[in-house]
């Protein structure tokens, strides 16, 4: 039964059981009318409650119901939402858990509402590429005022109960039982008036200047949500609460949520939500996966290296409340590091405080502890291993701590590339050794790859992959390969980018284009801000540039393949990027973030072409999109047929949360599906042919393949692989 119905004395609680969120499925949407409508006109019944199972209002309309080209059920959630808004009798919404979405709407049209101290409300539809379009727009405007309701809406916030009773989303906030305390609720305003109550009756109050509020309010979405539809249609909607009666409002939301649809993005965005939940289901050929491996419970934890990574990583489990040693190899480092760790701390501490949560590590470091002793860590559960890319460095460690630590603890290693295998090779536990590749700055970025070695164990894999959980990290399981996933398929995509300069762009001219796509920042920003040395000194470890390249070697090839060498010469100047305030940009002052074209990067690009009698040409936007991307998801195919990931909804999840690849645009395995297949296997394979020098631009054979077959949906792709290869 997805909605059940009980009667305590005069009050009937009627509640929504539909796990695991008790979403507004089109049966639930009608069995709650239908309850709904029975309760109002039953005469025993002198007001209502309504309610859900198992500790949770709801999560709003069902997403897995979506269709692409339609939102609309039999009963909608607006036709619940008048039926209950316009009852004679009280309805009181007793929230426990989470009211979003459809839910909060749901909510919004009851006459009181009632919260546990530790619900969360909020309409977060933008988040899945739409708008809160059943009367969410038009009512809680009406309730909050404007600019409250359209901070909730065009950020689709979660916010806690305490603040929620503090703008008067609801009227109490209990820290016993919601539903009993809505009951108790409900009885005490039996026959009193309600008209004050209904919301979409009330005008929308304001004191501002409507049109200049409005305009700043969209200038500011276009550039802050830079290239998506769906904040621009909130922000049209909530205006309409203010322009237009109640009716039209509601009628305004619809016309816009059709609007969206027809742009893809909604569609993108929510193969984006459930990608990211399906990322934690992982599973091993061998069958041993997230619904059968039991994760050892993790208590203790320590840390070695408080640089940048483990300055964030510190962070991380100490806001998720995991003890956590702190260790460094000197005196000076490890203060660095503490004063380091704490200000991060405060910032976090601050942010909870404004959202109404109190911290563990409010008033000092929680539950962290410092120190040079590596003896201290012996008994700790897991440890994060967390220097700089050396591999000599990490076995040194690795080899020292398994003697240390006791046999049952879990060895991780941050690293973005290297081999775990060969790390996990001088330990005396191979099979609790693991990757766990965390994003710069680790206390903020939400992906986390965790990288299974030849010899790791599944209870290793579980464990990690629930640790991430907890710290709030979206969690992927990787294969071990040079550069994992995310960074693999960006080694050929920054590739292009130099390929690019040499056939006539300008950093800015690469970078506009990308960022036009939707990219947070384009490639040779990037390369700024981390610090161009980074690359370099990996090249010069491959042997691609420095002392190394075997004399009589052409500047601009490597191994007989294209080798574009101006990053290096801009290093040999001390071209590091924003720390050097020059780069591919040059800074306001070192460590400047403003980046200005420079034109001494024009006049040495122009020379540089010159020198080898390259012949520029003109490259428009489409041209550098496709050359960068594509060669970039053709990576991805070949990370897919290496089995180095389980999907591709595995690697798009990754793009998203660790690259700024824009949601709305789904990933890049997306991209490719909803731009053709055949599109971008016959551009790679032009260019390729153009250019057989740069084998990144050769078409898989997944590519090929799934070409071949007629593009089959991207859930089907792995298939065609059969069991090819799986490192997984
Ligand atoms: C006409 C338009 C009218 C209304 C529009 C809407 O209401 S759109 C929906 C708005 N609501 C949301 O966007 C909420 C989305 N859900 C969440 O933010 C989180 O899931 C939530 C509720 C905070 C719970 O988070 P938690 O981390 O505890 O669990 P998880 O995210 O893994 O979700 C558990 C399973 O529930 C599924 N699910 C969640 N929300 C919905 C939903 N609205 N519809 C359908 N399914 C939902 C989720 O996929 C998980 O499923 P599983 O099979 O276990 O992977």
């Amino acid at each position: 039964m997805e909605v059940t119905r009980y009667q305590s004395h005069a009050v009937s609680v009627i509640e929504i059981n539909h796990p695991p969120v008790n979403a507004l499925s089109s049966l639930v949407c009608q069995a709650l009318f239908k309850e709904f409508v029975e309760a109002s006109k039953d005469p025993s019944v002198e007001a209502i409650v309504l309610c859900g199972a198992n500790g949770k209002f709801c999560a709003g309309a069902d997403i897995r119901e979506f269709k692409s080209t339609s939102l609309m059920k039999t009963i909608s959630i607006e036709d619940i939402n008048g039926n209950i808004e316009s009852c004679k009798k009280p309805v009181v919404a007793a929230i426990e858990g989470v009211a979003l979405g459809g839910g909060l709407e749901l909510a919004l049209s009851c006459h009181y509402r009632v919260a546990h101290i530790k619900a969360i409300v909020g309409l977060p539809e933008v988040l899945i590429g739409i708008l809160p379009a059943a009367g969410g727009t038009q009512r809680l405007p009406r309730l909050i005022g404007i600019p409250a309701a359209l901070d909730m809406i065009v950020r689709g916030r979660h916010v806690p109960a305490t603040e929620a009773f503090q703008l008067g989303i609801v009227d109490q906030v209990v820290q016993t039982n919601a539903i009993d305390a809505a009951v108790h609720l409900a009885r005490e305003i039996i026959g009193k008036p309600l008209d004050n109550r209904r919301l979409s009756t009330l005008p929308v109050q304001y004191n501002i200047n409507i049109e200049d509020f409005f305009d700043n309010a969209l200038k500011k979405a276009k550039i802050q949500f830079f290239g998506a539809q769906a904040p621009l249609a909130c922000i049209e909607a909530v205006k309409a609460s203010v322009e237009l009666p109640f009716y039209q409002g509601l009628k305004k939301e619809q016309e816009l949520i059709a609007s969206l649809v027809t742009t893809g993005q909604p569609q993108a965005q929510q193969y984006a939500f459930f990608s990211e939940r399906n990322a934690g289901k992982w599973t091993l050929p061998s069958g041993e996966g997230w619904d059968n491996v039991s994760p050892k419970i993790i208590k203790t934890t320590a840390v070695i290296g408080l640089g940048t990574m483990g300055r964030g990583i510190v962070t991380s489990l100490s806001k998720a409340n995991i003890s956590v040693i702190a260790l460094e190899q000197d005196e000076k480092q490890l203060n660095q590091g503490k004063k380091a760790v704490i200000s991060l701390l405060e910032k976090e501490a601050e942010k909870l405080n404004k959202q109404g949560k109190s911290s563990s590590f409010a008033n000092g470091l929680g539950p962290v502890h410092f120190t040079l002793d590596f003896g201290e860590i012996r008994n700790v559960d897991l440890v994060i291993e967390a220097v700089y890319e050396n591999m000599g460095l990490k076995k040194k460690i690795f080899q020292k701590i398994s003697k240390i630590l006791k046999p049952d603890a879990f060895l991780c290693t941050n690293t973005s590339g290297l081999d775990i295998d060969e790390i996990a090779s001088v330990t005396n536990r191979p099979q609790n050794v693991i990757g766990m590749h965390f994003f710069s700055p680790a206390n903020i970025m939400r992906l986390l790859e965790v990288v299974r070695g030849c010899y790791t164990s599944p209870i290793t894999i579980a464990t990690t992959m629930s640790l991430g959980k907890t710290l709030g990290k979206v969690a992927v399981l990787v294969g071990n390969c040079p550069l994992f996933v995310g960074n693999r398929m960006l080694l050929p995509y920054v590739e292009q980018a130099g390929y690019l300069l040499e056939d006539g762009c300008n950093p800015e001219d690469v970078d506009n284009a990308l960022e036009h796509f939707g990219f947070a920042m384009g490639p040779f920003c990037m390369m700024d801000l981390a610090g161009l040395d980074v690359g370099w000194r990996s090249r010069m470890e491959k042997g691609l540039t420095g002392d190394r390249v075997p004399t009589g070697t052409p500047a601009r090839q490597r191994q007989g393949n294209r080798y574009c060498p101006i990053a290096d010469m801009l290093c040999e100047l001390g071209r590091f990027g924003q720390k050097a305030g020059m780069g591919w940009y040059k800074y306001e002052k070192l460590g400047g973030r403003k980046a200005s074209p420079d034109p001494w990067i024009r006049d040495f690009l122009e020379k540089y072409r010159n020198t080898h009698q390259i012949k520029s040409h003109v490259i428009n936007s489409e041209e550098i999109i496709q050359r960068c991307l594509y060669v970039l998801i053709n990576a991805g195919f070949k990370i897919l047929e290496d089995g180095i990931a389980t999907s591709p909804e595995d690697i798009d999840v990754i793009y998203n949360n660790g690259y700024g690849w824009p949601k709305y645009r789904g990933g890049p395995m997306y991209y490719a599906a909803t731009t053709g297949l055949a599109k971008v296997y016959e551009t790679l394979d032009r260019n390729y042919k153009a250019n057989p020098d740069i084998p990144s631009m050769k078409p898989t054979f997944l590519l090929r393949k799934l070409v071949a077959v007629g593009e089959p949906p991207l859930k089907e792709w792995k298939t065609q692989l059969g069991n090819l290869n799986n490192k997984l």
